[in-house]
């Protein structure tokens, strides 16, 4: 469907997406730009992109950018990599939260080359191109983020290519995106650093660690996500973030009342509508798409 696609960032993400991509031919040539050396050549060993190349080099006749850095550096990647983007191509990136990347990669780019955000529900808690998979997108929904700026065959193509994944793309304003994510993957990601760390900071850590069944691990899988990535994405969805703590703080504050004050049905009603909701959620699915 594309002849060449450049992924900048050869790690989790961008090696996923190019398992994907040349697997499943969907680019005649796909390209790595990647600032870790051993981290490139795994990516060509194992077949996530054809090649590796400086972005000067990689960009001559690339039809589509995929930014796949760290968020804290896609900005400056994009920067880089102006001088060397045609006329046509099109440029994505796949980071977590969209507000600020997208207003700046709009305002960024000359007319002619066109941007659309995207990002990809579908992760694990390791980081490089070592845990990538091919399928890691199959049964995924894939967040796109056009603006009225948008080239819309721009965001045609990347649709369909999102489907030649096997994700299933879906549309929605960034300021709605940062909004929903901030409360369904960024609020999760704290409370489950926030609990294992309120078992470590017990001094019985390592026996209540020996005893830690299935409610303790599958609450905190994610805690073991790289630092780093979490911050860069807590800190530029910062106030969407808070609020979510807030609305969390007030459904805790709910059961601890229903607690302190032997209600019963307070605390029923609440672990009721929690057991209610969580039972919509197909469960031998990887992920949570409902349709
Ligand atoms: N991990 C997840 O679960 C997940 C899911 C969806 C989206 N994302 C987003 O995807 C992006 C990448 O995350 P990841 O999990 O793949 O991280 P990662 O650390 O596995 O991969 C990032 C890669 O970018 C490379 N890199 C760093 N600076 C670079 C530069 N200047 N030029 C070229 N390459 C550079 C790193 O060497 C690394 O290989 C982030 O924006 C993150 O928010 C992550
Ligand atoms: O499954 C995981 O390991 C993830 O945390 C992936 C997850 C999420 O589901 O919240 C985390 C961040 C990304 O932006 C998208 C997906």
């Amino acid at each position: 469907m594309f002849n060449k696609i450049v992924i900048a960032g050869v790690g989790l993400i961008g090696g996923s997406l190019g398992l994907a991509l040349c697997k499943r031919n969907l680019a005649n040539e796909v390209v790595g730009v990647e600032a870790n050396k051993d981290n490139l050549d795994l990516a060509i060993r194992v077949g996530a992109v054809h090649s590796g190349a400086t972005l000067a080099e990689a960009l001559v006749g690339a039809e589509l950018l995929i930014l796949a850095t760290p968020i804290g550096v896609a900005l400056g990647v994009l920067e880089m990599a102006l001088p060397y983007l045609s006329k046509g191509t099109i440029v994505t990136d796949v980071g977590s939260v969209k507000g600020r990347l997208v207003e700046r990669a709009e305002a960024m780019l000359p007319a002619g080359i066109h941007f659309v955000g995207g990002h990809p529900m579908a992760g694990l808690e390791v980081a490089g191109v070592a845990g990538a998979r091919e399928d890691l997108f199959e049964g995924a929904s894939y967040l796109l983020t056009p603006t009225e700026r948008t080239d819309r065959v721009a965001l045609t193509r990347l649709k369909q290519l999102i489907e030649g994944l096997g994700a299933k793309p879906m549309e929605l304003a960034y300021q709605e995106h940062d909004q929903a994510v901030a409360i369904i993957s960024h609020l999760p990601h704290l409370l489950a650093a926030a609990l294992v760390n309120t078992v470590s900071a017990d001094t019985k850590e390592q026996l209540l660690l020996d005893l830690a069944a299935g409610g303790f691990r599958d609450t905190t899988r994610i805690a073991a996500s790289n630092p780093m990535m979490w911050r860069d994405i807590l800190l530029t969805n910062r106030s969407q973030v808070l609020e979510a703590i807030e609305k969390f703080r007030e459904q805790l504050n709910l059961i601890e009342q229903g607690m302190l004050r032997f209600d019963s049905e307070l605390l029923v009603g609440s672990l009721t509508r929690a057991q209610n909701v969580r039972s919509t959620l197909p469960e031998n699915r990887k992920y949570c798409l409902r349709k």
